[in-house]
């Protein structure tokens, strides 16, 4: 960089200084730690201060920041601190600054959900609503993606729910449709490979995960719910695992995490005998964390969670992988023995007269 331009940028350095002064709304703590850091590099360089104490946060935040900073030049920090100044100043004539209102980003290369991150929490919605968002092969597959992406992301939390009138009516049955006497077995392995890389998604899933269930819920849709931290549910939603109406069986880990949740002979009603639960008998039974009148259900429950992905990420992340650090093993274990179970179950005479059934329109839920 030649002095001219050095010239130009300290200059440029000193009027973003007093344009700073000039701004109305608190930039946000975050934001004012990368100007203090910039600022310090600028003009003292590299910081080389003794480490506060554990206990003097303030002073162990902003040391923090610049020690971050490393060996960036006097020049660049400059430069940053200016161009930080500037894109804080056009935020607030456009009146949105960025810590204010974060702008929602959609995650590309789903059909059949929709990611998007916003106030750091990722929320997968399940996007099928004209098929009541029933759970087809590529809706599984993406899940899983979505999942495996948002476990890995920025985000501090994860949002499970659908979108539509339903949270969403379970496996789509055509998943059983149109496959010839020849294939049904390789249908059935293949199924229950599905199942069981989609089920330990949640089991290993690494940090808080919230289920916002907007509906009815069906199938294994309420199964998954045993592996959530957190289940909202609008006080229109009903919760049914018609398993032995449909001759198969259960999953998700409910045939050990339902009689830990709501007690063995409660589970039993659910599991084996379809009863199907309304959001309030769900919240009773333990399964459903709390219920909201329909009518403010995503403004309360939005606003509750924007508060709780505010909290520090990482000690969220380690407390939830500690509580599922104690079961995990068992709950893969699980897993693998129900998709065995269920492999054998869709090549029976039960399951596949229910499917047919069902398309011919003869049985409904
Ligand atoms: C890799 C495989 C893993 C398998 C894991 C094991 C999982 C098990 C389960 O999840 S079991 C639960 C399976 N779900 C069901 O049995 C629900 C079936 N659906 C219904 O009973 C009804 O559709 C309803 C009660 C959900 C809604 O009824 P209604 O309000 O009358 O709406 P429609 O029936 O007209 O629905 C509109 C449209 O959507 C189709 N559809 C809805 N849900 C499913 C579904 N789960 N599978 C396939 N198709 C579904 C429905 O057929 C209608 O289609 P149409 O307009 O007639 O073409």
């Amino acid at each position: 960089m030649t002095t001219a331009t050095m010239q130009v940028s300290q200059k440029d350095f000193e009027k973003a200084q007093e344009q700073l002064k000039l701004l109305k709304k608190d930039p946000g703590n975050e934001t004012k730690l990368k100007l203090y850091a910039l600022f310090k590099q600028a003009t003292e360089g590299p910081c080389n201060s003794p480490k506060p104490g554990m206990l003097d946060f303030v002073k162990k935040a902003k040391w923090d920041a610049w020690n971050s900073l490393g060996n960036l030049s006097q020049d660049n920090a400059r430069q940053k601190y200016t161009e930080l100044v500037s894109s804080l100043i056009s935020a607030e004539s456009a009146g949105q600054t960025k810590d204010a209102s974060p702008e929602e980003s959609r995650h590309g290369g789903y059909e059949t959900i929709i990611v998007t991150t916003k106030n750091n929490i990722t929320k997968i919605m399940f996007n099928r609503p004209e098929r009541k968002n029933a759970i087809n092969h590529q809706m599984y597959r993406e899940i899983i993606k979505a999942l495996h992406e948002a476990g890995k992301d920025d985000s501090t939390i994860a949002v499970i729910t659908g979108n539509g009138e339903y949270y969403t009516s379970g496996n789509d049955l055509n998943n059983f449709a149109n496959v010839k006497p020849n294939e049904m077995e390789k249908m059935a392995k293949d199924g229950a490979v599905l199942l069981k890389e989609f089920v330990s998604s949640f089991i290993d899933f690494p940090k808080p995960l919230i289920a916002v269930v907007n509906g009815p819920a069906i199938g294994i849709s309420v199964t998954l719910l045993g592996l959530c931290d957190i289940v909202y549910a609008s006080d229109r939603a009903t919760f049914h695992t018609p398993f032995s109406q449909l001759g198969q069986s259960p999953e998700g880990c409910s045939s050990y995490l339902f009689p830990k949740i709501m007690g063995l002979a409660k589970a039993n009603e659910m599991l084996l005998f379809n009863k199907k639960l309304t959001a309030a008998q769900a919240c009773a039974w333990g399964l459903v964390t709390e219920v909201f009148p329909d009518g403010t259900f995503q403004k309360e429950v939005w606003e509750r969670l924007k508060a709780y992905a505010s909290l520090p990420k990482n000690s969220l992340a380690v407390s939830k992988q500690l509580l599922r650090s104690m079961e995990k093993e068992k709950l893969h274990a699980v897993n693998s023995k129900e998709c065995e179970v269920l492999k054998e179950r869709w090549l029976s005479d039960e399951c596949l007269n229910a499917i047919v059934s069902f398309f011919q329109r003869k049985s409904k839920l």
